[in-house]
């Protein structure tokens, strides 16, 4: 704090310290003057609030010091010559509670200030889109999820008609009902979402409403994979059987074969729907089982080049010798053992349509050179041939590698690198993504189900719980896998948490164990931290009230505080006092 002890005892300014130390001092202590002392201690004026108002009021800065301002302004301060001894008249006192009152307006303001500060962290920490519209069903205030999963910017759709930002939304209609509507299935992006939509009410009117996107949280995703569970019982079985038999199998394509609701998830598809835009090459990079030829096919179908084929190489997969001919096909007689009337290579069958280059990053570096010719000419030779074959095809490549460092190594050619790097999408693994859990759990069982023409089994919601703890190292090749399994193994309609294969089970333990160590700890640690805010609480405020008593000599607060003087000086720094 800005004042200092004259003598040990009492309050008082310097004539070197500022204006704003000498605020600081008046609200500390709530009192009306404060001597002002020189270097030597000697006491040349006296400070109230008064002059200190009025300094403030003619604009001077407060950082200038006492004695430029009684420089400039013989008033400011007043000499001990020319200042009664009761310097306190009854105006003072009304200019005090004055700024007793500014002071309080300043706090409260403040303290809404915060409040608001706060609000806006509580709605961008929400794990649900929330977004705030008036009466009008104008967006007043929309969260960083919501935003993340409509891909735009929050200045954006602040301001603007909630119909011109949020598919198929009815907040507007909301409105205009006063009627909730909880639970309600609402598309975006051609997916259907939980929604719940709340009116504002203020004094009998509407006033505006709250939109709620559920796509997040563990729990409510649970229970909605529950009503999904229970809806689906509810369609009898003959009922499917019928319709099944009315339709051929739907074949699930295009962004329908993502399943997930991750933010994650949502910005992927966002990506897949741009890429499936603009011919240009697509690298998708992402862990071992995690999507990539999944995401590739999507981009096919919901590009202009769903009329051509798809075709996949597995550059990995392909001895190196062959790896040339599959590639770009060869002639008659090109060499040994070549098929009769040659054979087509991947790039030519995959003319008007799209070529999927998996791990490129295992590609040996000659054979890079020669696909990069082919992007860039766009052009084909087949091994053992003359003329050259025009080609139309967006190229997909995929790698679990890591094709910077690659680059760097020298393994993986740079031109190449960056001529597929053009569009990148990377998928995070499924440990990152949680949440994608129950609703891949969900779509794979009733996939397989049907395809072994089975009853649909569901998950206890211990099952559940131990398939979410669990790390999925090898992604969702490896969630598919363990569905197969237990559809095979289990022979009733649920899927207890015993049924699982001993490796998830035995993590789930695991990870019991560690949460429940790492809640006990967390509780501990936060009693500790709650017992001691009080304790510093009430200390502060037994310092404040002891200052005030002895109207701000400290010897004499320390003393009726029961403690040393020191210890007092080291609190009041703690306490900022
Ligand atoms: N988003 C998804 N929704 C539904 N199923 C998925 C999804 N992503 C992947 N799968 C399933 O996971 C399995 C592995 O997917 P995919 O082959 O596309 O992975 P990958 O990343 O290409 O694997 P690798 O790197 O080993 O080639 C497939 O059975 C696929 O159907």
């Amino acid at each position: 704090m800005g004042g200092s002890v004259y003598g040990c005892e009492e309050i008082v300014l310097r004539a070197d310290q500022t204006l704003k130390e000498a605020v600081q001092l008046f609200i500390c202590y709530e009192i009306n003057e404060i001597p002002v002392i020189d270097h030597q201690r000697r006491e040349i004026g006296r400070l109230t609030w008064k002059m200190l108002l009025k300094a403030l009021a003619d604009k001077w800065d407060d950082d200038t010091t006492i004695k430029a301002l009684w420089n400039a302004q013989e008033t400011a301060v007043e000499h001990i010559e020319e200042q009664p001894a009761d310097v306190l008249s009854k105006s003072d006192t009304s200019v005090s509670e004055l700024i007793t009152e500014i002071q309080q307006l300043k706090l409260e303001l403040q303290e809404a200030h915060s409040m608001v500060e706060m609000m806006k962290t509580v709605l961008d920490s929400a794990y649900e889109g929330i977004a705030v519209v008036d009466a009008q069903g104008i967006i007043r205030e929309i969260n960083k999820a919501y935003c993340q999963f409509l891909g735009i910017r929050r200045e954006d759709a602040i301001g603007k008609h909630v119909t011109e930002v949020i598919e198929n939304t009815r907040l507007h209609i909301c409105i205009e009902s006063g009627i909730p509507e909880r639970g309600f299935i609402q598309k975006i992006f051609d997916q259907p979402m939980v929604v719940h939509r709340i009116p504002i009410w203020r004094e009998g009117k509407v006033v505006g409403a709250i939109g709620m996107l559920i796509f997040q949280g563990v729990s409510e995703v649970y229970q909605i994979f529950q009503r999904v569970q229970e809806l689906s019982r509810q369609a009898s079985q003959k009922e499917r059987q019928i319709k099944r038999a009315a339709s051929p199998k739907k074949q699930i394509s295009g962004l329908d074969s993502i399943v997930g609701r991750s933010p994650a998830i949502a910005e992927i598809k966002q990506m897949v729907r741009r890429a499936a835009r603009v011919p240009s090459t697509v690298l998708i990079t992402g862990e071992s089982g995690t999507g990539k030829e999944v995401l590739a096919k999507a981009i096919h179908q919901s590009s202009p080049y769903v009329d051509g084929n798809f075709v996949s190489v597995n550059c990995a997969a392909i001895p190196e010798s062959l790896l040339e001919a599959e590639l770009f096909g060869y002639e008659e007689g090109a060499f040994t053992g070549a098929k009769k009337g040659g054979k087509p290579g991947k790039f030519q069958l995959a003319h008007k349509g799209t070529l999927f280059l998996d791990e490129i990053g295992d590609m040996p570096l000659y054979m890079q050179a020669k696909i990069l010719r082919v992007l860039e000419e766009k052009k084909v030779e087949r091994v053992g041939g003359v003329a050259e074959m025009e080609l139309d095809v967006r190229i997909i490549a995929a790698t679990n590698k890591n094709l910077e460092e690659m680059v760097q190594k020298g393994q993986f050619r740079e031109d190449l690198f960056y001529r597929l790097n053009i569009i990148r999408i990377h998928i995070p693994a499924l440990r990152e993504r949680k949440m994608d859990i129950p609703y891949l759990l969900a779509y794979h069982m009733e996939r397989i189900c049907e395809q072994f023409g089975l009853k649909q089994k569901e998950f206890t919601k211990e099952a559940m719980q131990a398939l979410m703890d669990y790390s999925w190292p090898g992604n969702i090749r490896e969630l598919v896998n363990v569905v197969e399994w237990l559809v095979g193994m289990v022979d009733g309609q649920k899927i207890e948490k015993e049924h699982l294969p001993s490796h998830i089970l035995s993590s789930a333990l695991f990870i019991k164990n560690s949460h429940e160590r790492e809640e006990r700890k967390n509780s501990i640690e936060q009693t500790d931290a709650h017992w001691q805010d009080i304790v510093d609480y009430y200390e502060r405020e037994k310092i404040k009230q002891a200052l005030i008593e002895e109207k701000g000599n400290k010897a004499a607060a320390a003393r009726k505080l029961g403690m040393h003087r020191s210890t007092l000086y080291e609190k009041l720094k703690k306490y900022n006092l």
